[in-house]
């Protein structure tokens, strides 16, 4: 087991980039592969999860070549995916097996999904439900909420389904069975959950339509293959934006970002705990807004969190915690349930954690209350598998009063291979 621990450093410095979205880089290698012609893909992010998603595609038949720069997809076209001889492994990614779920219940073959002990643990009925009404054929454990997945692709009806939850990857499941199913798939949410299955649908020419009501999607219309290239991802960007707010003498400038709004909920928290953060150069790249994010440390404070901003960050609380752990006076956050079924219990990790370093934390169902400190204490802390429990509580340490040590942080590579690289080259001793 690797663990790592960092020490307080006297500044976050210089100018970084991150690595690619996680989200459009799993979107790029689906649409690519069920597309027609060949499609690039520039920037892609190689963490384990999107490397679950390339091999998934491998297995089905689609042949894409990786340089170390450019992905090169040759797309099958809508019915162009063979049956996979063994089990697809999602590994940790809930992104992978979610979306997967509703591209293979209309194929004409057999396919099982599994993945590793903490996604074979999350709720799966929440995609098995709508598609089954749809006229999927989908089973797995505990009457189809969990892992493994059984799918017997068969021929799928459009429906229109409200969903209870605000997820992308719901949304992104039944949009790719809409692909598939006679008539029109029509979906709604709560809340506008990231929309860059809409923006690529529209991108490699799906019949789509979006608006007030949710999204539409029809079928009976192939794919064209298309030239990607991937932001960098905000999620990642992040970390490096809390750790430059809250080491006093930093300014940190972080080049190409996507910034879509459905992303940026973590920029509108930050700035309004009074963080200093600046978008620069906004421009468009494959539909998608990017931009330089230029972070100075500030003095934050504590705000109350709910309503659609906690979809527009929902990645990103594992590091809004460290935030408000650091930040003058009480933090509250609430309607953010969906934390407890992520990678792990965020709500529960990150509240131990935090009591571990010395902050005083109150969970409650949906959320929690933390009371900022003067600074954070040093301690040892766990992972628990989740990659950003692990970087979250890395960052708390890079301003706590002594080293904060984690255990089990193997997992910072399902999303973030390149975090300590990066840590190196800002951090200032
Ligand atoms: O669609 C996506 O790419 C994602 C959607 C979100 O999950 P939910 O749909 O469960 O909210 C997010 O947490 C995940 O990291 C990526
Ligand atoms: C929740 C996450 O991803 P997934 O659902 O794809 O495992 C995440 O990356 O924080």
């Amino acid at each position: 087991m690797q663990n790592y621990a960092v020490r307080p450093v006297k500044g976050i410095r210089g100018e970084i980039a991150v690595p690619g979205d996680k989200s459009i880089s799993h979107r790029s290698i689906m649409l690519g592969s069920i597309s027609r012609g060949e499609t690039t893909v520039r920037g892609f992010l190689r963490g384990e999860d999107n490397i679950a998603t390339l091999n998934a595609f491998r297995a089905m038949g689609v042949a894409i070549d990786d340089d170390g720069e450019t992905l090169r997809i040759a797309g099958k076209g809508l019915r162009g995916l063979s049956e996979p001889t063994d089990v697809i492994d999602c590994g940790n990614s809930g992104t992978s097996m979610r979306l997967l779920t509703g591209l293979l219940a209309p194929q004409r073959f057999y396919s099982v999904l599994s993945g590793d002990q903490y996604l074979r643990r999350r709720p799966m009925r929440r995609v098995l439900e709508p598609l089954v009404q749809m006229g999927a054929c989908l089973y797995g454990r505990e009457g189809g909420e969990k892992a493994p997945l059984a799918i017997i692709g068969r021929g799928l009806t459009g429906i229109s389904y409200a969903s209870p939850v605000a997820s992308a990857q719901v949304k992104s499941a039944l949009m790719l069975a809409g692909l598939y199913a006679e008539g029109e798939t029509r979906i709604s949410e709560p809340h506008l959950s990231r929309d860059h299955s809409e923006r690529m649908f529209r991108h490699f020419g799906a019949d789509i339509e979006t608006g007030h009501g949710g999204v539409v999607v029809r079928s009976g219309r192939e794919l064209e293959g298309r030239d990607i290239v991937v932001p960098g991802d905000i999620s990642s960007a992040a970390f490096f934006m809390v750790a430059a707010l809250i080491v006093p003498g930093s300014e940190l400038l972080i080049r190409g970002v996507g910034v879509n709004p459905t992303r940026t909920g973590i920029i509108d928290i930050l700035t309004a705990m009074g963080g200093s953060i600046e978008l620069l150069d906004q421009r468009e790249v494959s539909g998608e807004p990017v931009a330089d994010i230029l972070v100075r440390s500030s003095r934050l404070k504590g705000i109350e969190i709910a309503g659609e901003v906690v979809t527009r960050a929902i990645d990103e609380f594992p590091v809004i915690c460290v935030a408000a752990a650091n930040a003058e006076g009480r933090t509250v956050v609430r309607e953010a349930r969906e934390l407890r079924v992520k990678e792990t219990d965020r709500i529960a990790a990150m509240a131990t954690n935090l009591r571990a370093v010395g902050v005083s934390v109150t969970e409650t169902e949906d959320g929690m209350d933390i009371d900022g400190v003067e600074r954070v204490a040093a301690g040892a802390v766990e992972s628990f598998g989740d990659h950003r429990i692990a970087m979250s509580m890395l960052v708390a340490g890079l301003s706590a009063a002594g080293e904060i040590a984690v255990s089990d942080t193997e997992c910072v590579a399902t999303s973030f291979p390149t975090f300590f690289s990066i840590l190196e080259t800002v951090a200032v001793r």
